[in-house]
């Protein structure tokens, strides 16, 4: 990490993180970090705050442009059968300064799964990028990629969150 970053607060949506500098484009900001869970195990967390499905965007090239490709979201629903191996970070208990980076429907991030220490597709490290030139103490935000109605818990309820943003373009829902 190169870049001086500030948590701060604020009363709509907890801590947030800016920047001390301007960033131009295409900076890298941070990893999300922590514990690396399956998503069978992470669907019984019960604070679903801190976790980000890492997915299976393994050759998909809109992840760059495309600031809804990676989900940030467990889908809690006990019905979904999951085939394959799918993992999850959960920055819950520990992490770094990502787990303070809050949603926005119009955000200056993105989410890039990245290898370079193993070849192992299923357990890419995360990492977020300046998507724009950012001023500085300009909130840094990355879309979460929920889908409104699609979150659910384990009996399968359908949960919802206000999003409280602020962008033009917000939808109010988180999910
Ligand atoms: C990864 S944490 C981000 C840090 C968090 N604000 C904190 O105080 O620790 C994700 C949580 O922050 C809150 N949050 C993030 N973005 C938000 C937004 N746009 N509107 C409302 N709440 C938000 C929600 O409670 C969300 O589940």
């Amino acid at each position: 990490m190169k870049i001086q970053l500030e948590i701060f607060k604020r009363k709509s949506r907890g801590w947030g993180i800016r920047s001390l500098t301007s960033i131009p484009s295409g900076s890298f900001i941070c990893k999300y970090i922590r514990e690396l869970l399956e998503d069978k195990e992470a669907e019984k967390r019960q604070n679903d705050e801190y976790l980000f499905d890492i997915g299976h965007n393994f050759s998909d090239c809109s992840l760059i442009g495309g600031l809804l490709t990676l989900k940030h979201v467990v889908q809690l629903n006990s019905n979904e059968v999951v085939e394959d191996e799918r993992f999850t970070i959960d920055a819950a208990q520990f992490g770094n300064v990502g787990r303070f980076i809050n949603h926005s429907c119009s955000p200056n991030l993105y989410a890039q799964n990245v290898l370079y220490d193993h070849k192992d597709k299923s357990k890419p490290h995360i990492m977020l990028f300046a998507a724009e030139n950012i001023p500085l103490l300009k909130e840094l935000t990355y879309h979460y990629n929920y889908f409104v109605d699609q979150v659910r818990d384990l009996n399968a309820n359908i949960k919802m969150k206000s999003c409280y943003c602020g962008a033009a373009e917000c939808t109010g829902r988180m999910y």
